[in-house]
């Protein structure tokens, strides 16, 4: 069978596979289906040659070959045209009359027929399904094909983008090439330019060369040096290490003076209020004993006078007794006289019963006189008896007062005992005191910001300060934020708008306490104009609140100072207050200001117009010559004087054209103390200055020469503390950021160790240097 079919003619159509419809390009397949010719491969079937069936006719099929099988022998038969044709118009070949043969051939040719018709059937069904195949293929196809073509069209409108923008690309690269080509000419300009050049950079070469080699030696020598200076750095690391361990060990002995101090200040504290109670009771069993004392003389007094009409009293009952006596001894006379009368001579009845009458009156008269001694003897028992409770109660008097005394010379053995004790924690108060000191630094800066105020004006309320609120930053720590960025400081104490006038008085007040044991203290404010220096210097004095540091430090100055007369102090202060404007002295204190002329109560009492220069003595101490000096005993005192200096800086600024805020203020202060009891001598000084408005100073031209004469506490022995005065408002950040600079650099500055001007008494007194 294989062998006949490879002689059968080839399939009527082509067989084309799915696969390979999708290989074709597309507008070769719209050809094919458009021809509609294209015959899917599944429904071309291997067509059996006819011939086997027609050749039966040469040989017919052994009776075997038909019935069952022939199904499935001639099942897939295929017929030609021509095999169709044939056997339509086959006609028997059997004799006429040989009617089985016949009948044979017919059976035969039947069964050729039907199986022609199977077969056609068969094709014709094929042909629909095909048929419908190839609809479903056309449908998909043209899906497909109207797909591609709308993927077509975007793609062509991306190609037509791309294309423009290539276009536009093109363009800009032609003017790049245009540039680049301009530049190329520079550049070969720059060549031959660069090519003299590096003829020039050659001969340099050379002389470098040389310099190298020299440059080499110079490195080997720098190299060596280095060495040297590594190993320097290494014991400078070394000696930083053992500074920072003997700082750490500063630091504990710091903690532990510091609790020290604070134990000797309660204890001061209780001592003081033992010393307050104490002397409340001397004060009052003094009142008791002057009251004991005037009873008692009113006792005695009383006595006196009751002796007296005790006296009295006997001396009148005596003379009533000698009076009744002397009555009764006349009525015995008269009755014998009468019993005498009536016996011998018998005498008249009128002039009896006259007798009898003058016995009656007798005998009335000595009955008064009887009651009249009756009563007086009780007067003079109340009397004896008042005197003996007087003297009971003049006793017991006497017993109270003694009683008193006793504690009152108790009293006075423990009140000295408790100043004796004060004494002594006063003196180690003040040298812990110093301790601290000396280890915070002598020099400390303080820095406060005044509140907003409504003059900084609308719009000023962003906030452009905060601060920090770590442990290690908590009220040291201020933050500027200019233009974004934050600025951050750290300083001694930070106050912030909220703070007080107390608030910052509490925290120098140890220092002020410093000029009253000896030391020269110097408290000044620095900051730009309207940022608070003379609030916080001065304040205003007449509101109790409001004052500044310069009152309140005056006052505790007096207030300590009358408290440690107990100890034997006595205190002499000097006061001074000057002015420096443009670099010349405005004194004050000086007499008469509103002339405009200064003092005629001078230091040296020579009167006139005042030419005041700045002198240093042997012992280094400053003074102004010429300045006006007061003595100052009060508080009351001072105040005036304040005020004095108030009205005379009032009057110089309107002479000055409102320019005081370019002006700096010096408030002197010369303490000398003397101890009676230990013969002890210091001499203290406090400086307190308002300065300028820190942005004056460079434009109003002043160099400020002036200022650092008459400030010598700053570089010496002093202890010195500057407040930096902040205002709060954006428009003021620069400025406040050059304050803020600038006090972290003073704060990193080193003076040298204050010392105390302390001695047995000594020298002249009565003049006081200014540092
Ligand atoms: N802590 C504060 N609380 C309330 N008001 C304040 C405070 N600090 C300053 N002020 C007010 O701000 C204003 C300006 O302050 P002040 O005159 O003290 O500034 P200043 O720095 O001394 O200026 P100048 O350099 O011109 O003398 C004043 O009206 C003052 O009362």
């Amino acid at each position: 069978m294989a062998s006949r079919n490879q002689n059968r003619p080839p399939p009527r159509s082509p067989s084309i596979k799915k696969e390979a419809v999708d290989d074709i390009p597309f507008d070769k397949r719209r050809k094919l289906g458009a021809g509609r010719t294209a015959v899917p491969t599944s429904t071309v079937r291997t067509r059996q040659a006819f011939t086997v069936v027609n050749n039966r006719q040469n040989a017919p099929p052994a009776a075997s070959d038909v019935g069952s099988a022939e199904a499935s022998e001639y099942g897939n038969i295929e017929f030609s045209k021509e095999e169709v044709e044939a056997l339509l118009n086959e006609k028997p070949k059997a004799k006429k009359y040989d009617l089985k043969a016949k009948m044979e051939q017919m059976t035969e040719h039947n069964k050729r027929f039907k199986l022609c018709v199977k077969w056609f059937q068969q094709v014709d069904e094929n042909h629909n399904l095909e048929k419908e195949k190839l609809r479903s293929a056309l449908e998909s196809s043209e899906k497909k094909c109207s797909d591609t073509e709308m993927e077509m069209k975007n793609r062509e409108e991306e190609l037509n983008a791309i294309v423009s923008d290539l276009r536009k690309e093109n363009d800009s690269l032609r003017e790049k090439v245009a540039k680049e080509e301009f530049e190329k000419l520079e550049t070969i300009e720059n060549l031959s330019r660069e090519t003299e050049a590096k003829v020039a950079a050659e001969k340099l070469q050379a002389s470098l060369s040389e310099q190298l080699e020299k440059a080499q030696h110079e490195i080997a020598a720098a190299n060596k040096k280095a060495n040297s200076l590594d190993d320097m750095y290494k014991r400078l690391q070394e000696y930083n290490q053992s500074l920072q361990h003997y700082n750490g060990k500063l630091q504990t002995e710091l903690e532990t003076v510091n609790d020290s101090l604070k134990r000797v200040e309660k204890e001061k504290l209780t001592i003081v209020e033992n010393l307050g109670t104490l002397r409340t009771h001397y004060n009052s069993l003094q009142d008791q004993l002057t009251l004991s004392r005037a009873s008692q003389d009113e006792a005695v007094s009383q006595k006196e006078s009751l002796v007296n009409d005790v006296r009295c009293l006997r001396g009148e009952l005596q003379q009533v007794r000698d009076d009744r006596d002397r009555q009764v001894l006349r009525l015995q006379a008269l009755t014998a006289e009468i019993v005498k009368y009536r016996e011998t001579t018998g005498k008249s009845l009128a002039e009896l019963e006259l007798l009898a009458t003058k016995s009656k009156s007798l005998e009335e008269t000595c009955s008064s006189q009887r009651e009249h001694i009756r009563i007086l003897e009780h007067q003079l028992t109340a009397a004896n008896e008042k005197l003996k409770m007087s003297d009971l109660s003049s006793l017991e008097t006497r017993m109270a007062f003694e009683a008193h005394k006793k504690i009152v010379g108790d009293l006075q053995d423990r009140l000295a005992d408790a100043e004796r004790q004060l004494f002594e924690g006063e003196t180690l108060r003040k040298k812990l005191h110093n301790t601290i000191l000396e280890l915070k630094g002598n020099i400390r800066v303080f820095c406060r910001v005044r509140p907003l105020l409504p003059d900084d004006g609308a719009g000023q309320e962003a906030s452009v300060i905060s601060y920090p609120t770590s442990t290690e930053s908590l009220g040291r720590g201020i933050e500027l934020l200019q233009s974004g960025q934050k600025f951050p400081f750290t300083f001694d104490k930070v106050f912030s708008h909220e703070a007080s006038q107390q608030d910052v008085f509490v925290e120098i007040s140890q220092l002020v306490q410093s000029a009253l044991d000896g030391y020269k203290v110097c408290i000044f404010a620095y900051g730009q104009t309207g940022s608070g220096k003379t609030y916080t210097m001065m304040g205003r004095p007449e509101a109790p609140e409001q004052k500044g540091l310069i009152p309140r430090s005056l006052e505790q100055i007096f207030q300590i100072s009358q408290s440690l007369s107990a100890q034997g102090w006595k205190y002499k202060m000097q006061a001074s207050m000057l002015e420096i404007y443009n670099e010349t002295i405005r004194d004050l204190l000086a007499v008469n200001q509103s002339s405009g002329s200064d003092s005629v109560r001078t230091e040296n009492g020579v009167p006139g117009k005042q030419q005041y220069t700045i002198k240093h003595d042997a012992n280094g101490n400053t003074y102004v010559s010429d300045l006006t000096i007061v003595d100052v005993c009060s508080i009351k005192e001072i105040s005036l004087l304040l005020r004095q200096a108030a009205q005379a800086r009032s009057v110089g600024k309107t002479q000055m054209n409102e320019q005081s805020s370019r002006s700096h203020l010096v408030f002197t202060l010369r303490i000398s103390g003397i101890n009676e009891g230990t013969e002890q001598q210091v001499q203290g000084v406090l400086n307190l200055i308002d300065l300028a408005g820190s942005e004056r100073l460079s434009k109003s031209g002043a160099t400020g020469e002036r200022l650092k004469e008459t400030q010598p506490c700053l570089g010496g022995d002093s202890k010195t503390l500057m407040v930096v005065n902040i205002a709060p408002n954006p428009s003021s950040v620069g400025e406040s950021l050059c304050s803020l600079r600038f006090a972290a650099r003073v704060n990193a500055c080193e003076i040298g160790v204050p010392r105390r001007q302390t001695s047995l008494r000594l020298v002249d007194s009565s003049r006081l240097s200014c540092g």
